[in-house]
C-alpha cells in the first residue's frame, strides 16, 4: 500500500508544472575581456544549471542569466571575485509566473469565444485556442484566409499556417513565423493579432492591400507546437523542441540553431542539455524541415521573417560567420527604415544590425539558411522588452507590441514587394 501511495506521489510530481522559486534573473555587466571569459566559464558549469536568457555578447552588452535558488550563492560569489557588476531583474521568477498564471485563469473562465470578434488579443492563449482561432478566421473568411498543415511536430501536432492571398497561383509570397521559441509568448500573442489585422484591413489599409493584391502571406504562428503545450502544462521556461535526445536525460533541440547553414559550427552547442543544443544534424527536426521543405516546394517567397524576444532588436544574416551578407547595405538601410517606422507609435527603441554584429554568434539559424536559399529580405526580430520582464512580458503589452511591430513589418513586406519581379 505504501509503495502503491509513494509512486502516486511520484506520478504526479513528475505530472505537476515546474516552479521556480527563489530563481533570480541577473543582469550582468563585463567591463572587460577578462570578466567577459570570466562569464563564460561560469556559464559552462553545466551543474548550476544557469538558463541564458541574453547570451555572452560583448563588453558593452549585458547578459541576463536565470539562477535556481541553489545556485545563487555560488554565481554571486563568483561574480563578486571578479568584481562583476550586476543586479536582479527579476527577484523571484515563480512571483512573476504566478501573476501570469493568474490572469490567464481569471481570463480562461470567460465563454469560448464563438468568432473572432469575441476573441480576446491583450493576453496569451493556449494552443488549444490558438488553433481555435485559426479555425474561426478561416471559417469567417475563406475567401482570403486558408490553413495548410506543412507537417506534424515530433509529438503529432499539426503545423499550421495561415495563407492570406487573393488570387492567382505561386505568386511571390512573404512568410513570417513566430514562437520558434517557444517560452517568447509574446511573440505567439503578436502573431494571432497580425493575422485578424490583415483580414480586418484589406481592402482598408492601401499598402497592405497593394501587397496582397500582388504577393501572398504565409504566418505560422506556432511553429514549435511541443514546445509551446509544454510550456503551459509543464514548464514555462522551455524554448526547444520537445525530441528526447538519444543517450542523453535531457530533452529538445534548439530550432534556431538546427538549420544546414554552418550548422555545428560556433554559436551552438553539441550538448542536448544546452538551451542552444544544434541537433545531431541539419533538419533532425520535424518542426525545421517542414519549413525547410515548404520553402523549397513553393520557390517563389522573396521575404521570410522569423520573430522572437526579447531584446528589440532587428537582425539580418549573418550569424554564423562575420563575413558580410552581399546584400548587407540594402538590408541594412531597410532595416533602419523598418525600425524608425516601428517607432514611430511608441517610441520603442530597437538596435539593428547582422546578427554576428549585433547580439551574438549563432550557427545553424533559420534566416542565414533562408538568405542562403536565396530569399533576399530576410529578417529575424527580437521584440520586446530588453530585459525588465523578458520571456513574462505583461498581457497589457501584447497589443502595443503588435502594432508597433506591425508598422516595421509593412515597411520589410512593402519594400519586398516593390522589388520582387
Ligand atoms: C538570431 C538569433 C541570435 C536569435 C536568438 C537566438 O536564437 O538565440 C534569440 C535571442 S532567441
Ligand atoms: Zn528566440
Amino acid at each position: 500500500m505504501k509503495g502503491l501511495l509513494v509512486f502516486a506521489a511520484l506520478s504526479l510530481a513528475a505530472l505537476a508544472r515546474d516552479t521556480f522559486d527563489g530563481h533570480q534573473v541577473l543582469r550582468i555587466s563585463a567591463k572587460d575581456e577578462l570578466q567577459l571569459s570570466a562569464l563564460r566559464d561560469l556559464e559552462a558549469l553545466d551543474h548550476l544549471q544557469l538558463d541564458i536568457w541574453m547570451g555572452v555578447r560583448d563588453v558593452s552588452t549585458p547578459v541576463d542569466i536565470r539562477v535556481p535558488a541553489f545556485s545563487l550563492s555560488t554565481v554571486k560569489s563568483h561574480l563578486d571575485y571578479y568584481e562583476i557588476q550586476y543586479s536582479i531583474m527579476i527577484r523571484d521568477l515563480q512571483v512573476a509566473l504566478d501573476e501570469e498564471a493568474e490572469e490567464m485563469d481569471a481570463a480562461t473562465r470567460d465563454v469560448e469565444p464563438r468568432n473572432t470578434d469575441a476573441f480576446d488579443y491583450s493576453r496569451y492563449h493556449t494552443i488549444e485556442e490558438i488553433y481555435n482561432f485559426q479555425d474561426m478566421l478561416v471559417s469567417e473568411k475563406p475567401n482570403l484566409v486558408s490553413k495548410i498543415v506543412i507537417g506534424q511536430s515530433y509529438e503529432g501536432r499539426p503545423l499550421n499556417v495561415l495563407k492570406f492571398s487573393t488570387g492567382g497561383t505561386s505568386r511571390p509570397a512573404i512568410w513570417l513565423d513566430t514562437g520558434i521559441h517557444s517560452r517568447e509568448w509574446v511573440t505567439q500573442a503578436s502573431g494571432i493579432w497580425f493575422a485578424i489585422n490583415i483580414v480586418d484591413t484589406y481592402g482598408k489599409d492601401q499598402a497592405l492591400t497593394a501587397i496582397l493584391d500582388k504577393m501572398d502571406i504565409f504566418l505560422e504562428i506556432v511553429t514549435n507546437p511541443d514546445g509551446f503545450a509544454y510550456t503551459h502544462s509543464k514548464n514555462r521556461m522551455w524554448r526547444k523542441t520537445r525530441k528526447p535526445n538519444p543517450g542523453s536525460s535531457c530533452v529538445g533541440v534548439d530550432p534556431n540553431r538546427n538549420w544546414d547553414a554552418g550548422f555545428g559550427g560556433a554559436g551552438a552547442s553539441g550538448s542536448p542539455c544546452a538551451e542552444t543544443y544544434r541537433g545531431p544534424s541539419a533538419n533532425s527536426e520535424s518542426e525545421v524541415k517542414a519549413i525547410v521543405d515548404f520553402v523549397k516546394s513553393h520557390g517563389n517567397i522573396k521575404a521570410f521573417i522569423s520573430i522572437h524576444a526579447y531584446s528589440q532588436m532587428l537582425l539580418f544574416p549573418y550569424g554564423f560567420t562575420k563575413t558580410p551578407a552581399r546584400d548587407h547595405g540594402e538590408l541594412h538601410e531597410l532595416a533602419k527604415k523598418a525600425i524608425t517606422n516601428l517607432a514611430s507609435l511608441y517610441g520603442t527603441r530597437y538596435r539593428y544590425g547582422s546578427i554576428i554584429n549585433t547580439i551574438y554568434q549563432a550557427s545553424g539559424g533559420t534566416i542565414d539558411w533562408t538568405y542562403d536559399q536565396g530569399i533576399k529580405y530576410s529578417y529575424t526580430f527580437e521584440l520586446r522588452d530588453t530585459g525588465r520582464y523578458g520571456f513574462i512580458l505583461p498581457a497589457n503589452q501584447i497589443l502595443p507590441t503588435a502594432k508597433e511591430t506591425w508598422l516595421a513589418l509593412m515597411t520589410i513586406m512593402d519594400h519586398s514587394s516593390r522589388n520582387s519581379s
